[in-house]
């Protein structure tokens, strides 16, 4: 089978795109895709695998798988990208409109020069923090903010956010020596998780600015993560890091965002997407 592909980055974070308006593929396929894919060796090599898909609810749908074929519920670099790409193909030929996403539906707003998309703001909608809602195992109706969270003799502080996907943010002194490669592959698939976690480390620079590295659920150390950088401009607010409202500047390894947790208790990305190749894959 021959499949045309588009690959796509928001800050490092890469995927594979397959647009599914042209092209059908078969539910059964697809983790199995999204492992082939990401391959370094014997794929094309990505983060995982998104589907660009017709939706009923909105202009253009998205569903993310990661590299070891598990279906996320949401992406925002995904999104970012998604959005730049139906405005660049003409999916949409506005600059505002919605996108679904397994998690719900999103607004983004594209600014564009000479016809390419520059930067793109997604409407991530409300965080969910009741801990039942990450999930996360323990008393119902509570929020998780500096929860004392032991891991392999590790004495941590838990914040826990969800964006639709769920997300373990840690407040380090120094992001250099978190330790992202030590224990996010042990947290992800920590058993107070049932559904597994995104794994967030976050070193506070100042009220607008923080520092952050990340361990995704499913594909491992990526550059970015769109959804983990809104649970950390959360999670700094919850811990009187941040003020709401306010603009925070998240450096990821890859690139800067810029999130904002408004007063209707909506939360704002900003940041690029940038499009790498495009292609037909032999599966
Ligand atoms: N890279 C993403 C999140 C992808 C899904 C995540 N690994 C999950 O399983 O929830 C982003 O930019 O948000």
């Amino acid at each position: 089978m021959e499949i045309p592909f588009i690959k796509m980055h928001g800050l490092g974070n890469n995927y594979i795109f397959i647009d599914t308006f042209k092209f059908n593929l078969e539910e059964d396929m697809l983790p199995a895709l999204a492992r082939k894919v990401s391959d370094p060796h014997t794929g094309i090599g990505s983060d995982g695998l998104i589907l660009i898909h017709p939706s009923d609810q909105a202009e253009v749908g998205m569903r993310i798988f990661n590299k070891d074929g598990s279906e996320g519920r949401n992406c925002g670099n995904g999104l970012r990208c998604v959005a730049k790409y139906a405005y660049e193909y003409g999916l949409v030929n506005q600059t505002s409109f919605k996108i679904e996403a397994k998690s719900g539906v999103v607004e983004a707003s594209v600014s564009v020069e000479d016809k390419q998309v520059t930067d793109i703001t997604i409407d991530m909608g409300k965080p969910k923090l009741e801990r039942s809602l990450i999930p996360m195992a323990g008393p119902k109706a509570d929020q998780v903010v500096a929860e004392q969270f032991e891991v392999s003799h590790h004495p941590l502080e838990l914040t826990a956010v969800s964006m639709g996907n769920p997300h373990a943010v840690f407040f380090v002194e120094d992001i250099q020596t978190a330790p992202v490669h030590e224990l996010g592959p042990i947290i992800t698939d920590d058993q107070r998780f049932p559904e597994g976690v995104n794994v967030e480390f976050v070193e506070v620079v100042s009220e607008q600015e923080v520092h952050f590295r990340v361990w995704e659920r499913g594909s491992g150390i990526t550059q970015a993560c769109g959804t983990g950088a809104c649970a950390a401009g959360v999670a700094a607010v919850l811990n009187g890091y941040a003020r709401k409202n306010s603009e925070i500047l998240v450096h990821l390894s890859g690139g800067d965002l810029i999130i904002r947790w408004d007063e209707e208790d909506r939360v704002w990305m900003t940041g690029p997407a940038a499009i790498i190749a495009e292609g037909t894959y032999h599966y």
